[in-house]
């Protein structure tokens, strides 16, 4: 449905949409992912026909787009802030691209209440914009942009205005609402969770580049690179070094499951996997008066010697974060960087408690080193 080949957009020397490559298939949800200024309102506006490209092709059905005007694209554009006609009602408003397009009043008017009916507003046509909520307006904004039928629906911060139970109630309802209509889409958001709840592929990117690209469960469980982990939300990432079977870092040995190339890498520890194993006195820890860091075994073998000989990595409670059904503890480990973890809300140490932790081999990502 859509291609970009190697698609650039520069403003004045810089580029900001980088070689990008893309391909949106029929019925598809992509979902492009990054920080703020990384170039993905400027991706939708080329495509839309309304950023020039500088280099590369946008395609869509197979062609060309240069030289096609915005309104010729057959694409529907959504921006975060609605960009409804506040002085016409609703059905004014979802009928304006059928009215552009000379659609006959009757035929319209069926039209505008289907649609209405499909985005959950049934019998809001003579209702004013202004009486609506930030929800309701966006729904309106909705079925005005899917009115005139485009072959490609483009979404700039989709729910971005609104409060966080809506935005995760209509995330879910314009899933199987484009599931339904088979409505190929093209969505731009800087919120993962929007993204990840969206999408049946994952763009990320970083200044302008395509950093990974993946299903939501590929992209989440094997991050491409440090910056993506990070962005996702990962915070125990430091610099190791594999050999042995091993990953040697800053809080220790990390056996790995899986055979590794020796040499240095990054070590993502997924906060699931950072286990606690007892806590106990603030005794000396194995590795004291040894300069070889102390082995982090898998969870099984951690638990059945961790009171014996005390193995695991001895760290204090300095925080916690409530998140509804599980508890983030933000651990000061003996030796390394801080360290995140999740444990139940029954099993949460107390704030300033010293804990040992044994990092799960199954849930650690090597990253190429940043270094
Ligand atoms: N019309 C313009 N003229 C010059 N620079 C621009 C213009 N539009 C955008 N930029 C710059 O291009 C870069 C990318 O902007 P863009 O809006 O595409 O990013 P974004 O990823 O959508 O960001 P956000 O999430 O904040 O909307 C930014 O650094 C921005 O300042």
């Amino acid at each position: 449905m859509l291609g970009l080949e190697s698609l650039t957009v520069r403003y004045g020397d810089r580029p900001v949409v980088h070689a990008v490559d893309l391909e949106v298939g029929a019925g598809e949800t992509v979902c492009v992912l990054g920080p703020s200024g990384s170039g993905k309102s400027t991706l939708l506006r080329a495509v839309a026909g309304l950023a020039p490209p500088d280099g590369g092709r946008v395609l869509l059905g197979g062609r060309d787009q240069a030289g096609v005007p915005p309104h010729r694209r057959g694409v529907g554009l959504m921006f975060q802030d609605h960009q409804l006609f506040p002085q016409h009602d609703v059905a004014a408003n979802v009928g304006f691209g059928l009215r552009v397009r000379g659609t006959g009043r009757e035929e319209r008017a069926a039209r505008v209440a289907r649609l209405l009916e499909m985005v959950g507003l049934a019998g809001a046509e003579r209702r004013s914009i202004a009486a609506l909520s930030g929800g309701e307006q966006q729904r309106v904004a909705l079925a005005r942009a899917l009115a005139p039928g485009p072959r490609l629906l483009m979404l700039d911060e989709p729910l971005g205005q609104l409060d966080r139970g809506l935005r995760e109630r209509l995330v879910v309802e314009l899933r199987s609402l484009f599931r339904s209509l088979g409505t190929t889409v093209l969505a731009v958001t800087h919120d993962q969770g929007e993204a990840f709840a969206l999408a049946d592929r994952v763009v990320v990117m970083r200044e302008g580049r395509v950093e990974q690209a993946g299903s939501p469960v590929e992209v989440w469980s094997r991050p491409a690179s440090e910056f993506v982990a990070r962005f996702l939300g990962f915070s125990n990432v430091v610099p190791a070094t594999v050999s042995d079977g091993a990953a040697h870092c800053a809080w220790g040995r990390v056996e790995l499951v899986e055979p590794a190339p020796h040499g240095p890498v990054g070590l993502l520890v997924r906060p699931g996997g950072v286990r606690l194993v007892g806590g106990g006195p603030a005794g000396p820890s194995p590795g004291d008066g040894d300069d070889s860091p102390a082995p982090l075994r898998s969870t099984a073998a951690a638990e059945s010697v961790a009171d014996v000989s005390g193995t695991g990595l001895r760290c204090e409670v300095r925080g916690r974060t409530f998140r509804g059904d599980h508890v983030v503890l933000h651990l000061d480990p003996e030796r390394g960087p801080a360290l995140e973890a999740t444990c139940s809300l029954r099993a949460a140490p107390a704030e300033g408690a010293v804990v040992r932790v044994c990092i799960d081999p199954e849930e650690i990502v090597l990253l190429p080193s940043s270094s």
